[in-house]
This record gives structure tokens, sequence and C-alpha cells, in this order.
């Protein structure tokens, strides 16, 4: 059986983190989880309970933590997000490749808990570009993308904390990067 892994994909709010992931997983199926996090946020048009996150109340999230159901959680933007701890120990001890897609302060929290977790950072090509991206999602309300290109700052400045740094300014050319960094990785140093 293949050993087990954890990975992380950090970046801010708008940068292509799902538009990649998506395409990683269509093409990784078989080798890849990605981890299903709950939020206290409302669902987006189009997201589905169970598959996009788990949503849930404030209070719900909140017993959650103190039972101590999470591997990592965090405030963003007005919203609490967090890790269900259950299904990501499960498929590891299984042997399989669990992805997490979370912002900065989860990921320092697996730094801690997970060293050995692979941590790449996606980077947008300018702000002007990111900016661009979330409006032109239009899936947020103005003051959450205010708050949430506010962050972006924070989080593009923590871009060195993390194993590998990558660009999504052409998707394909990121999303090759990304198959690089883990299935190549002896290639990708050499
Ligand atoms: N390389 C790219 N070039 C142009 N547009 C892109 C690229 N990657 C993603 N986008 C677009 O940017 C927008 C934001 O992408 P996406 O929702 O995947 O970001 P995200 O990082 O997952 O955001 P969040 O963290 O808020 O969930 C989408 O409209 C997507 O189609
Ligand atoms: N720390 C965590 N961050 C998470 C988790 N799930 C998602 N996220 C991050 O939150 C922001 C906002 O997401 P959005 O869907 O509201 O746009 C984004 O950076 C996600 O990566 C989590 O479980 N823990």
């Amino acid at each position: 059986m293949s050993k087990g892994r954890l990975i992380v994909l950090t970046g801010p709010s708008g940068v292509g983190k799902g538009t990649l992931l998506k395409s990683l997983l269509q093409r990784h199926k078989d080798d890849l989880f990605l981890s299903v996090s709950a939020t206290t946020r409302s669902p987006r048009p189009g997201e589905v309970d169970g598959k996009n996150y788990h949503f849930v109340t404030r209070p719900q999230f909140e017993r959650m933590v103190a039972q101590g159901e999470f591997l990592e959680w965090a405030e963003f933007a007005g919203n609490c997000y967090g890790t269900p701890r259950k299904p990501v120990e499960e498929k590891i001890r299984s042997g399989k490749w669990v992805i997490l897609e979370i912002e900065l302060d989860g990921a320092r929290q697996i730094r801690r808990s997970f060293p050995s977790a692979l941590q790449i950072f996606i980077a947008p090509p300018s702000m002007v570009e990111l900016e661009a991206r979330i409006r032109g999602r239009a899936q947020d309300p103005e003051a959450a993308i205010l708050r949430r290109l506010q962050r972006a700052w924070e989080e593009i400045e923590a871009a060195g904390e993390f194993d590998i740094q990558i660009v999504n300014d052409d998707l394909e050319r990121a999303l090759g990067e990304i198959e690089i960094a883990l299935f190549e990785p002896v290639a990708a140093v050499c």
C-alpha cells in the first residue's frame, strides 16, 4: 500500500485554488482526496452541502471546536472554516494523499501538527488581476470582497513560509507545476 500524505494548498481568495484543484482532481482522481471543510459561510449559488462544504451554524461550529473535531480551524473574512479531523486521518491511514485547501492561519496550524505535510502557496500574477478574478467570480458581497482583498496582502507576504510557490497566471502551466511538485519532486530539484 502507498504511504499516506498530507498536502496543503493556500493562497489569497480568488487566486484560483479551487479552479486548479478541480482540474487536478479530474486528472488524478484515484490518487488524491480533497478534504471537505466545515464553514459558517452561507452557500454560494450552486454550492452543495457535503460536496463543496459542510455548511453549519456558528453554534454547531463552536461545538465541533470544543469536541476537538477539527485538525485546524480559523476565522476568515467574518466566517469560520475548519478541516474535519476524522476523514482526513482515516484517508491518510489507508495510504491516500489528502489535499487541504485552506487559508494562512490553518496552514500554519498544520505546519505545527504535521511538519511533513507538503505546503504549496498559490500566488496571483498581480493584485490587479486578483481583484479582477474575485470580482469576475461575482459571488461575494462587496464588503466580503474588500475584506478578502485586504487579507490577501498579509497572505502574499507569508508566501516564503511555504515549501513551494506557484504563480497562477496561465492555468495549465500552474497545474503542471503542481503536478511536478506532487509527483516528480526529485526531477523538480535537478
Ligand atoms: N489562471 C487563471 N487565469 C484566469 N482566471 C482564473 C485563473 N484561475 C482561476 N481563474 C478564475 O478566477 C476566479 C477565482 O477562482 P477560484 O474560485 O478558483 O479561486 P479560489 O482561490 O478558490 O478562491 P477562494 O479561496 O475564495 O475560494 C474564477 O472565476 C476562476 O475562473
Ligand atoms: N483554515 C481553513 N481555511 C479554509 C478551510 N476551508 C476553506 N478555507 C479557506 O477559506 C477561504 C475562503 O473560502 P471561500 O470558499 O469562502 O471563498 C479560502 O482561502 C479557503 O481556502 C478550512 O477548513 N480551514
